[in-house]
């Protein structure tokens, strides 16, 4: 079985991916991480992001098992990668790699931004996590001082709600798969739920779309 979580930044979908991949024995793939190690790239060699051609390059060239460590997941690549990922060609280079992922015998779970709606179109189970804003930049403030990005605590948590509106509205906007929720998605806002209520709800509605 595919399924296929779409939402934005940080509302909790990579968490709720993870969980139900671990539950039903499926591989995952954080999308994001594509579009980061693009961006990181460009970034780490000093190329513009608006560089539509060697974006492309990279991206046609990205190998997925080098896509982890702490520098995919700074503000910095979050940026990068909304920008890089507004590019078509971009997209359509990273289109192969991700529905042999969604293709794989038994299924897998995928998370991102254009999983139900242009990854895997097909996709039996189809959520869209979301929470407000406000509750996603507390997350994501959370987690960046977690791992020692911190500068004055006030000026930093608005900061991180200024990039969370920034990057909502350029993979909103964009015209190449924006972030829109697929018709048969079902919508999970996360913004009063906890980690362990938004993956029940989650798993309750994967139940319900496998039977
Ligand atoms: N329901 C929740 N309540 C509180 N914190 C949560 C909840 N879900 C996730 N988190 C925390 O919020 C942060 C962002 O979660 P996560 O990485 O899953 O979001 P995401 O949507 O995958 O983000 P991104 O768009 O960057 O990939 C993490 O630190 C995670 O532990
Ligand atoms: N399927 C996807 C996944 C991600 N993006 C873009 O990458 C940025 C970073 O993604 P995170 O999930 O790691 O926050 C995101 O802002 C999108 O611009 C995408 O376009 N499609």
């Amino acid at each position: 079985m595919i399924i296929a979580i779409d939402g934005p930044a940080a509302s909790g979908k990579g968490t709720i991916a993870r969980r139900l991949a671990a539950h039903f024995g499926l591989p995952h793939l954080d999308t994001g991480l594509l579009y980061r190690g693009v961006g990181r790239i460009m970034l780490d060699r000093g190329f513009p992001l608006d560089n539509v051609e060697i974006a492309t390059a990279i991206a046609e060239n990205l190998d997925i098992a080098d896509l982890a460590g702490e520098a995919l997941r700074t503000r910095e690549a979050g940026e990068a990668a909304s920008v890089v990922a507004a590019h078509a060609p971009v997209r359509q280079a990273l289109l192969d790699l991700q529905r042999a992922f969604a293709a794989q015998t038994g299924g897998a779970v995928l998370d991102g931004r254009d999983i139900g709606t242009v990854i895997a179109p097909d996709a039996p189970a189809k959520l869209f996590v979301t929470a407000s804003p406000e509750e996603r930049a507390r997350r994501r403030f959370r987690e960046l001082v977690g791992r020692g990005e911190l500068a004055d605590e006030e000026a930093f948590y608005a900061a991180v709600l200024a990039d969370i509106a920034k990057r909502d509205a350029r993979d909103s906007g964009r015209s190449s798969a924006p972030l829109i929720i697929a018709p048969d998605a079902l919508v999970l806002d996360t913004t009063t739920l906890g980690i362990e209520e938004a993956f029940a709800a989650a798993l309750a509605a994967v139940e319900s779309a496998r039977r």
